[in-house]
């Protein structure tokens, strides 16, 4: 099973590279990484598992974070709504988005990062992403508010991409003009 000791942390070269499209169908390797990715992402938020593995509870992972630089992540969370996301998903792509932004008012974190990187991190409030998931059906997800957020920060590390890559280093605390908050929408 995935634990904290095999999660990548910034620094790493890994988390600075463009992964690699996963061929599909997927082998049964990648198939088999993909969902110890999505079962670690469970495990983490059962408060036993959490305290037995010393795992840090998380909404998503990306296959960089385990060191492959491969197009694979998986999300299992509640947005703000109330509504229910696990998905192990296969080279997801944004096919569009919003001009509107969104952010979490709090700034984000990272599994990989272990400091605190205070900051807005102005994100899409809506997009579309295609990807084919764990058990091989080709997807079209239309995600707002934290949905869009936490999918938009996995397929970031899909690109080498960190969350704190998108503060405004000017005025790191002050929300983008016309953005709405994730809580809002
Ligand atoms: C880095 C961390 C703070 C752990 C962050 N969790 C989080 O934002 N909230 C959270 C975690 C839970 F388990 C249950 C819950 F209801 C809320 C997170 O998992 N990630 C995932 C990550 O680092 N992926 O690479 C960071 C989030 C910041 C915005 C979207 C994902
Ligand atoms: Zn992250």
């Amino acid at each position: 099973m995935i634990t904290m000791e095999d999660i990548v942390k910034e620094g790493h070269d890994v988390l600075k590279q463009k992964a690699d499209e996963v061929s599909l169908p997927p082998s049964k390797e990648d198939q088999d990484t993909l969902a110890q990715m999505l079962e670690y992402v469970k495990n983490s938020q059962d408060e036993k598992l959490a305290d037995k593995f010393n795992l840090r509870p998380g909404v998503g992972l990306a296959a960089p974070q385990i060191g492959l630089s491969k197009r694979m992540i998986a999300v299992h969370f509640t947005d703000f709504n109330e509504r229910e996301y696990s998905y192990g998903l296969f080279n997801p792509k944004i096919m569009s988005h919003s001009v509107e932004e969104t952010y979490l008012p709090d700034g984000e974190g990272c599994l990989s990062v272990d400091r605190e990187v205070p900051g807005i991190v102005p994100r899409y409030a809506r997009i579309t992403v295609k990807a084919t998931t764990l058990e091989g059906e080709e997807v079209k997800l239309r995600l707002k508010g934290y949905a869009a957020i936490v999918l938009q920060h996995e397929i970031d590390h899909l690109n080498g991409v960190m969350f704190y890559d998108h503060i405004n280093q000017q005025s790191p605390l002050t929300p983008p003009a016309n953005a709405i908050s994730a809580e809002e929408i």
